[in-house]
């Protein structure tokens, strides 16, 4: 780096300090992990998402040794709405990894990737009936039940089956979590789970009704948290829960404790899964009870990103930086859109890092004012036909995006060390019309 000629800006280098797998290399550029992006950029082209199998191996293995070093027996059952591809499935699955579902759909993917049966949990407050007499059918581990009228619809499908379903109710502990609104989930007035209050009523209930086999209680509070005190107030709460069914009799064995460990995107601390672990022994542990939890956006975020290529440098006057308008839009990553996210940006080529910096404002071409990715945004200048990177975008990327204005979906890639493969071919316009129909009944020139 020393022999970059322009110094990086004091921001770059503070994001830089929160994300270690990301290097400037002055003969190679942009390096992830060992993967270097130029060469990725040059062979696969843009917009591409990349994931990096050794960030996302080591990333698993530092969050399961966090537990082991604790003597803590936590099950981890992937989130893999964060990001379900066959690939990354199947890597987790032989780390050992179980699944969290929110779908049938997701239910498939994951006995696809011969994640076994018992190491899947499906979540979600709305099921179908397709979707549960699946999860009895094919004995997953355990389902979420998320409302006492969901518990009762899942007996009697159980009886049908002739199969017993083990559930654990999902709680809603009433307690704030303290991110962004739209990704909270553990208060009152948010949709999820069982109402703190009818929580004992409903596990009587479960032991009352055929074919459950009531394990114990879930909890998730929402996602993208950084400090674990909502997490302990969250788990007392449990605690207090979970000793008023013991005393009244109930057997209490598992509790999940749900996702949301958050990731850095600016340069924010990450959650630590040490005092995550640290935590649950201290909490949690002398209840004596077999422990899970749900990470996604944790264990992937950080392991992708989206790589894309500058298409236009627009100047638009003295009162605003010029324009930088990138292949890649909103409808490949929504998050900036969405939720206003911050996401890193790189450019990947090292003659960028010899250029003076200056602030942009990056966005997407898509037909929408809120197709931006960033504002005011300081980095080396950049010019068409430079690729960048954005950063920590494997969690809730490729698996939130579009084809809004006929964009085909990104290609996507995974690497590991100087290997890289297509895992997703880029979609062609073809393939986004050839299952589109003009009724018979319609006079068309098609
Ligand atoms: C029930 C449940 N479990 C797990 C997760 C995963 O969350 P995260 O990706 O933040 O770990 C979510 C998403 O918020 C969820 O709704
Ligand atoms: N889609 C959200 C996370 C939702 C978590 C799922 N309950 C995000 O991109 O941050």
């Amino acid at each position: 780096m020393t022999s970059l000629i322009q110094p990086l800006h004091p921001n770059v280098q503070s994001f830089l300090k929160t994300h270690p797998d990301i290097t400037i290399d002055p003969k190679d550029g942009l390096l992830f992990g060992t993967t270097s992006l130029k060469i990725i950029a040059e062979q696969y082209g843009s917009p591409s998402w990349i994931i990096n199998s050794d960030i996302l191996k080591s990333r698993y293995e530092r969050l399961n040794q966090a537990f082991k070093n604790k003597q803590l027996d936590v099950s981890i059952h992937y989130a893999m709405k964060a990001n379900g591809h066959l690939a990354i499935l199947d890597l987790l699955a032989k780390e050992g990894a179980g699944a969290d579902i929110v779908s049938g759909g997701e239910l498939k993917r994951a006995l696809k990737t011969n994640i076994p049966a018992s190491k899947i949990c499906f979540s979600g407050v709305g099921k179908t009936e397709d979707e549960l007499r699946l999860a009895v059918e094919t004995e997953i581990g355990q389902i979420n039940v998320e409302s006492r009228e969901e518990l009762h619809q899942l007996s009697k499908i159980a009886q049908k089956v002739g199969k017993n379903a083990a559930i654990c109710l999902r709680i809603n502990p009433d307690v704030d979590a303290k991110t962004h609104h739209k990704i909270t989930t553990g208060l009152a007035e948010n949709k999820f789970g069982i109402a703190y209050q009818q929580a004992i009523t409903v596990y009587k209930e479960a032991y009352q009704l055929p074919n459950i086999t009531p394990l114990g209680f879930d909890v998730h509070i929402g996602s993208q948290i950084s400090s674990t005190t909502p997490y302990r107030q969250a788990f007392l709460r449990m605690v207090d829960l979970i000793k008023a069914a013991r005393t009244q009799g109930y057997d209490v064995t598992t509790l999940d404790c749900g996702g949301g460990f958050g990731i850095s995107y600016q340069n924010e601390p990450e959650a630590n899964p040490e005092d995550i672990a640290a935590l649950m022994k201290e909490v949690l542990a002398p209840l004596d009870l077999k422990l899970g939890i749900e990470p996604g956006r944790w264990l992937i975020g950080p392991s992708g990103l989206l790589i894309s290529k500058v298409l236009i440098r627009k100047d638009n006057g003295p009162n605003t930086p010029p324009f930088i308008i990138i292949d890649a839009a909103m409808n490949d990553l929504i998050r900036p859109a969405m939720y206003e996210a911050w996401h890193g940006i790189l450019p990947i080529s090292p003659e960028a890092y010899l250029r003076p910096s200056e602030a942009l404002h990056i966005d997407g071409p898509v037909c929408e004012s809120g197709d931006v990715f960033a504002r005011d945004r300081i980095l080396p200048s950049l010019q068409p036909g430079d690729y960048i990177a954005i950063f920590d975008a494997g969690a809730y990327g490729s698996v939130m995006s579009s084809t809004y204005n006929a964009r085909p979906l990104a290609a996507q890639i995974m690497t590991k060390g100087s290997q890289s493969a297509i895992i997703q071919p880029r979609q062609t316009i073809e393939d986004l019309w050839k299952n589109e129909l003009v009724p018979s009944w319609y006079p068309n020139n098609i």
